[in-house]
């Protein structure tokens, strides 16, 4: 069964805390957007597993240096997949791989702006990477680009990975995504731009279920 990911991507704290209360129903993942932890920090990390101990708790970090360092924090205060960037050195992959093992947590790569996405993807699966995230972000999206075409290059690759996949899934493509072997779909705009966030979070859970 594949798993929904809110991605909460406001920076006003009581917001973030007052949409995660609404979707929380029916979402299996809390995402903390990047712009919201850099604008909120592990204070939220706190208040959101405390609020939510059911349900994990991806923080979206993109470290690009420093991955153990950067990572053990978030994943301290109750953090349980932090993401690190496929364009850094597989070396700080693997610090943020290692973090996320001391915590019994999890590792996700994020291949947002990489080139060779499979080779990153293989090369993180067998270091240790917990998940792999295709990854079309909303700059790109608003150049009319999407995560599709880089899904099926990436399940197809068959690795013992979870694969996640994000940017401006909706409704309409939700079960499609599923079906191309996402185990984790990402919404973030989908949800939070609807006119009910709790309706189209109930909508999508439906959809994902019977994909
Ligand atoms: O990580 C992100 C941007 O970098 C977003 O949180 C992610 O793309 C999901 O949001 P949306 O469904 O609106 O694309």
């Amino acid at each position: 069964m594949a798993e929904i990911q809110m991605a909460l991507d406001s920076l006003d704290f009581d917001a973030t805390m007052a949409l995660a209360e609404q979707v929380a129903p029916y979402v299996d993942i809390l995402e903390i957007g990047t712009p919201c932890i850099k604008y909120n920090g592990l204070k939220l990390v706190k208040a959101l597993k405390a609020a939510h101990p059911d349900k994990k708790i991806l923080v979206d970090l993109k470290t690009m240096d420093a991955g153990e360092y950067e990572a053990t924090p978030f994943f301290e205060a109750g953090g349980d997949i932090t993401t690190v960037l496929g364009a850094s050195d597989m070396a700080t992959m693997k610090g943020v791989i290692k973090a996320a093992n001391a915590n019994n947590a999890e590792a996700q790569i994020d291949l947002i702006g990489v080139e060779d996405k499979a080779a990153v993807a293989k090369e993180a699966a067998a270091n240790g990477a917990h998940i792999i995230g295709v990854h079309t972000g909303l700059d790109a999206q608003a150049a009319g680009q999407t995560p599709f075409e880089d899904l099926k290059t990436i399940a197809g690759l068959g690795l013992n990975v979870k694969v996640s996949v994000a940017g401006g899934i909706n409704k309409d493509t939700i079960q499609s995504t599923v079906q191309a072997g996402a185990d984790i779909v990402v919404v973030g705009a989908a949800i939070y731009g609807a006119p009910s966030p709790a309706e189209s979070a109930k909508e999508l859970r439906a959809l994902v279920d019977a994909a």
